[in-house]
């Protein structure tokens, strides 16, 4: 094929999109053109900001300032970074960063400027927290700065979102100003991620999930895991898995005020995925023994079912119940879990 000089780095930067997350390129490529190139764009820059933060053979000396002047980085034409580790994920990301960052000044004006002030808070907000774990090796202490941490890592991407799709017209200008449903939006699918990927941190000392949570099972995050300890890594996980589902009724409520078919799709998969994720992931001793992942046959059904909000209401409340079928009334959550369900179910 040949590709005229000018579209060279543009097709790059989709080739990158296809490599860090198959399955949620193909939903970027949906959206309508007036915001595919910005949010193909911000998902990259977003991706080259995590492979630093992701990269733990990176000294913090070097990570902070790399993570702090990220939101400058991106003006720098021809800029690269070579100094991953050599199994991080997405090293080649960074190794021709220079095609992101050109496809970036293509952007218009208010498209960059969304992208730089989310990069620009998440990179600071990395960066405090990298330097705070390399100190005092608990990582997340309270409930609440678990919601700080995933605020800056996924709560700031929705709310940059919302601002893109109103910048770009096909969304009202209220949108941009919905912070706390945003913010909701990115901390479901980020204490998702967490609750699922508790093996795979545990293994490289990253540590999540908040210690005002597991605290009251065991004295370290670690012996969750250990035998003997099955009953309270069950009611630990209840305990997550309800922090977690609190967001779910603002999600709903957020992509009820969405008016552009493609943007709905492109904010309603995760949100499915994450809900069915979870419905999986709650009494599932597996958490403690491999990353639990919904089957792929299941997340294709969910794709394909998430074209308008009654569809997507339908979901959460199908795997609402699922979660009520699991709960157990020796579980001292049981009472909590109902509620939050209720919620769900109630949700109009
Ligand atoms: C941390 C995260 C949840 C924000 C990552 N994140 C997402 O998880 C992707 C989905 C994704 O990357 N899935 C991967 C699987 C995986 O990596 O776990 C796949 O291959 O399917 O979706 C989110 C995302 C999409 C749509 C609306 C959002 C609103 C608020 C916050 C995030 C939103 C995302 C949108 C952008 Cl622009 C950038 C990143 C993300």
């Amino acid at each position: 094929r040949v590709i005229p000089p000018e579209q060279k780095a543009k097709v790059r930067c989709y080739e990158f999109l296809n490599k860090t997350s198959r399955s949620f390129a193909t939903v970027i490529k949906e959206l309508d053109d007036d915001i595919r190139d910005a949010v193909c764009i911000f998902y990259l820059v977003l991706r080259g900001l995590d492979t630093i933060e992701d990269d733990m053979s990176i000294p913090i000396e070097k990570k902070e300032p790399l993570l702090r002047n990220f939101c400058k980085t991106i003006y720098k034409k021809g800029w690269t970074f070579d100094e991953n580790g050599p199994n991080e994920k997405d090293r080649q990301l960074l190794v021709e960063f220079d095609v992101v960052i050109d496809e970036f000044l293509g952007l218009g004006k208010k498209f960059q400027d969304v992208i730089v002030d989310i990069t620009d808070k998440m990179g600071n907000g990395m960066a405090d927290y990298a330097k705070d774990a390399a100190y005092n090796k608990y990582g997340v202490i309270t409930n609440k700065d678990f919601d700080k941490y995933c605020h800056y890592v996924a709560g700031l991407v929705g709310i940059g979102l919302s601002s893109l799709f109103s910048t770009s017209g096909l969304e009202k200008p209220e949108l941009a100003k919905e912070i706390e449903l945003s913010n909701s939006m990115g901390l479901f699918l980020q204490k998702t991620n967490i609750i699922r990927d508790y093996l795979d941190d545990l293994l490289v000392n990253r540590r999540f999930w908040p210690k005002e949570i597991w605290s009251k099972y065991v004295d370290d995050l670690a012996d969750l895991r250990k035998p003997g300890n099955e009953k309270k890594a069950i009611d630990c996980l209840s305990t997550i898995v309800l922090n977690a589902l609190q967001h779910a009724p603002e999600c709903l409520t957020y992509l009820n005020k969405l008016q552009n078919k493609s943007i709905f799709s492109f904010c309603a998969i995760p949100q499915v995925m994450a809900i069915a994720t979870l419905a999986l992931l709650f009494k599932n001793y597996n958490v403690y023994t491999s990353v639990v992942k919904i089957r792929k046959g299941e997340t294709v059904k969910l794709i394909l079912k998430c074209t308008n909000i009654f569809e997507v209401a339908n979901i959460f409340r199908y795997y609402a119940r699922v979660i009520i079928q699991k709960n157990d009334s020796k579980d001292p959550n049981f009472m909590k879990i109902s509620v939050a369900c209720g919620k769900i179910e109630q949700w109009c």
